[in-house]
């Protein structure tokens, strides 16, 4: 038997074959027994000795600060923080050295609102906004009034119902309990469900503290649930759950809460439970406070709590109220003890638990309710302020470049030297808008701020807080806060500083395009306004590339899916009167090279003047992975000198970028050169740059290559009665069906596709299944394509070639 240093239920569990969802108490002889079988020396309460370590550090350093002044002793803790990080905890640091700032910070929360598409993301914030005073009435997602939603701000967002862009906005809630009323600030982030857009949400959560995940609940875990699941764990970021739609016929959010835990592998468990479902949801039990509460009034303004909680829910309520105190005995030490001793935590010790819980990304607490029936949404406001983390609460991390790259913590803390990342641009009407994460000390509207990657010093001249569309003028902002600034030239991604410090963090992931096509005008007076455009589009959107190709002479735009393109056709239309031509969307295939092959490639030209001479000796061989590319020399004796090597990177780079066989990208091939040979006047840095290309790319062609195409994990739901047409249509593409789920009124297939075989597969879909079908589509990984497309692929390429020849 394994050591165990507190026994919890999921390790009963275990040993006894129980599953996840049986319930288990521990009675106290038995988990005695199950400590006297352990081999573990340490005593089942010895665990909280980190705790008591840090318990004893605070109060030496309280002591400390009381016998220093206060700048002094601030400086002195910081001090003591820097040197031992372990020892306190950044939220202990800051309630230490200035209660003033961490009452400020602790009353923040910077979150985002991530989920699948259509599951509800911008209804439930338009609730949000109404609640907070933000915005004076609600208007619907595709509503009929023909307003929309305030956060789809963009004319084509309200006609498609879809959110394209993120939107931040700020607001104050006031939290009320037991009579009691605090005032939180929410800086908040709506994001796209869609996965064409999926950089919206990368970008977001790489700089918010906590995430709302919603979940919808008739369809409970979908394929972008799984998406922004991975994203959070990207970054880090902790979650609750909120199960919405509970007024749908079918809704069952205990389902869901099964689906995080088994398909997300995340440990949640319900804080309320549902009176009512369907078209008689009626509001919710609190099974912490054990508490009804409804909503009242005609937007759903009112809470009505009631200390009776109906009849017919009793049951499950105490059956719940058991599996959440449970689950988090299997999370947290203290819950643990509790549980251990038979005794009931109190309503502080769950909160507390559920909040370390939470905030440590081992559990998610899961509210329920219905944003457009206007029920339950203020108690999961409530449970951002009780469960998710403030900018203190959350490590963040910079590399100090003075000191080679050394991770550094960043404390929010306002007089500290300034560092924030800018993470989202915008071209609005007065110039660039650039959204900037603020993670230590203030921005200060007229200061100087440092760009890290090129070192400019630029002016700050306006900082404002968005709403939305919507901006409100302010003179600083301080550490822990999100907002934007007006003409700062940067990229997404750069960190900015006020000079005294060389810190750089570390940016967002940004994935892959897979699909290109050819665009051009069709006026071509309205070339100036599509180059502005693609410009604007390409920084604004690191997923969306341009590209000129000089062979074809075509401007060539790539991004994340069909979707995604034809976005921005719409866009250069509507925002720039620039209509498009646009060719046939093209897979973005790669090349990668066949077996290990040696060369020995000699240029030498003598034309009179100065000649060409470079000779590179070694091998090419596929990679490990066929994830990148690899160069590397291994000269010894200086055969070839280090500038004229670095002319056979070049080389190799420009090699890599068009492929010898169908001037596709190469991917998972490796170059070795290990000898060579120089001339004394006739050698320079453009022959070996040259001698490297046609060695590679004869080397590539003797080694026996192939094209590679993208396969794209492809997830499609539609009501049951489809299920035969919609597996013919997969069976048609050649699709590999993974897995699929038969639910209530719909099911869901999961398949590996090639992308190219999905060309047009949403309008067949919407035949076969009158309207109802819909799928999503995220590349997975490249594969060989298969013998006859590739053949067909060259063939086509040799073509194009020798047309061009022939011109
Ligand atoms: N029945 C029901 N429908 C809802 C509820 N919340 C949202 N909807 C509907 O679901 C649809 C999608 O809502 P949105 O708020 O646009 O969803 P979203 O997640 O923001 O969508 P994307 O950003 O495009 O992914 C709309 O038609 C809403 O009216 C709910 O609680 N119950």
């Amino acid at each position: 038997m394994r050591a165990h240093s507190i026994v919890r239920p999921s390790h009963i569990r275990a040993f006894s074959g129980l599953s996840r969802s049986t319930p288990v108490r521990l009675p106290r002889s038995q988990s005695q027994n199950v400590l006297r079988c352990s081999s573990s020396p340490i005593p089942v309460l010895g665990v909280t000795s980190a705790a008591y370590c840090q318990r004893t550090a605070l109060s030496l350093n309280r002591q400390w600060c009381q016998q220093r002044n206060a700048s002094s002793a601030a400086a002195a803790v910081l001090e003591q923080a820097a040197a031992d990080p372990e020892a306190l905890s950044q939220d202990e640091i800051i309630k230490n050295l200035d209660p003033k700032e961490w009452a400020r910070l602790s009353k923040v929360r910077n979150i985002g609102i991530a989920a699948h598409i259509d599951s509800g993301k911008t209804t439930a914030t338009e609730r949000v906004l109404f609640y907070t005073g933000r915005i004076k009435s609600i208007h619907e997602v595709r509503g009929r009034d023909s307003v929309g939603a305030k956060m789809d701000s963009m004319d084509l967002e309200r006609e498609k119902g879809i959110t394209i862009q993120s939107a931040a906005t700020f607001c104050d809630w006031v939290k009320k309990e037991d009579g009691k009323e605090e005032t939180y600030h929410f800086n908040l982030i709506d994001t796209p469900g869609h996965i064409d857009f999926t950089i919206e949400v990368e970008r977001a959560l790489r700089v918010l503290d906590g995430a709302v995940m919603i979940l919808c609940a008739v369809s409970g875990v979908q394929s972008q649930t799984i998406t922004v699941d991975r994203q959070m764990k990207r970054y880090n970021v902790p979650r609750i759950s909120f199960v919405n739609k509970m007024d749908r016929m079918g809704a069952n959010p205990f389902k869901s809460i099964d689906q995080i835990n088994n398909k997300l592998k995340i440990p949640a468990a319900a804080v309320q439970v549902p009176i009512g479902a369907e078209d008689e949801f009626e509001g919710v039990v609190d099974l912490i406070r054990m508490k009804a509460i409804y909503n009242e009034g005609p937007r759903g303004e009112t809470i009505v709590e009631k200390d009776e909680i109906p009849e017919k829910v009793k049951a499950t309520a105490e059956e719940r109220r058991k599996m959440l105190i449970e689950t988090l005995a299997d999370v947290d030490d203290e819950i643990a003890e509790i549980f251990l001793d038979e005794k009931e935590p109190t309503q502080e010790q769950i909160k507390a638990a559920i909040r370390r819980a939470t905030i440590s990304l081992k559990f998610t607490p899961v509210f329920m309710g219905s944003a457009l029936a206007d029920k339950s949404i203020q108690p999961m406001l409530d449970g951002v302020c009780d469960y998710l983390p403030n900018p203190s609460e959350v490590t963040n991390l910079a590399l100090d470049q003075k000191r080679k790259e050394a991770q550094v913590k960043l404390v929010p803390y306002g007089s500290q030297p300034f560092v924030g990342l800018a993470f989202k641009l915008e071209e609005s009407n007065f110039g660039q808008l650039t959204y900037i994460r603020v993670y230590q000390g203030t921005l200060r509207k007229g200061s100087n701020v440092f760009n890290a990657r090129n070192d400019k010093k630029i002016k700050v001249p306006r900082i404002v807080r968005m709403h939305s569309n919507e901006m409100e003028e302010v003179q600083e902002i301080g550490a822990g806060e999100i907002c934007a600034v007006f003409g700062v030239e940067c990229a997404s991604g750069d960190t900015f500083t006020d000079g005294q410090l060389a810190y750089t963090m570390s940016s967002m992931f940004v994935p892959e395009p897979v699909i290109s096509l050819s665009i051009k005008p069709k006026n071509n007076k309205d070339s100036a306004n599509f180059s502005k455009a693609m410009a604007r589009f390409q920084r604004e959107d690191p997923t969306f590339r341009v590209s000129f190709d000089t062979e074809s002479e075509q401007t060539i735009i790539s991004g994340m899916g069909e979707l995604h393109l034809d976005i921005y056709i719409e866009r250069m239309r509507r925002e720039y009167k620039v209509d498009c031509e646009t060719g046939q969307p093209q897979v973005a295939y790669r090349e990668t090279i066949g077996n290990r092959v040696e060369f020995d490639h000699l240029l030498k030209k003598q034309t009179g003047g100065p000649g060409d001479y470079a000779r590179v000796v070694g091998y090419m061989e596929p990679t490990e992975s066929l994830e990148q590319n690899h160069f590397e020399e291994q000269i010894v004796g200086g055969a070839i000198s280090e500038k004229f090597l670095f002319a056979c990177e070049k080389g190799f780079n420009l090699s890599c970028e068009k492929g010898p066989l169908i001037g596709h990208r190469v991917l998972g091939t490796k170059m070795i050169i290990n000898d060579g040979a120089t001339h004394m006047t006739d050698s320079s840095e453009m022959s070996f740059k040259n001698a490297t290309q046609q060695a590679f790319r004869k080397a590539f062609m003797d080694s026996g290559p192939s094209v590679l195409e993208p396969l794209m994990k492809t997830v499609v739901t539609a009501p049951i009665e489809f299920q035969g047409d919609v597996i013919g249509l997969l069976n048609k593409r050649n699709a590999t069906i993974n897995d699929s789920e038969v639910g209530v009124d719909e099911f869901t297939v999961y398949a590996d596709c090639s992308l190219n075989s999905m060309f047009g597969f949403s309008s067949h879909l919407r035949a076969a299944t009158q309207g109802k079908g819909e799928y999503t589509m995220e590349f997975s990984h490249y594969e060989k394509a298969p013998g006859q497309l590739q053949k067909e692929l060259i063939q086509k390429y040799l073509k194009a070639q020798a047309d061009r020849h022939k011109k």
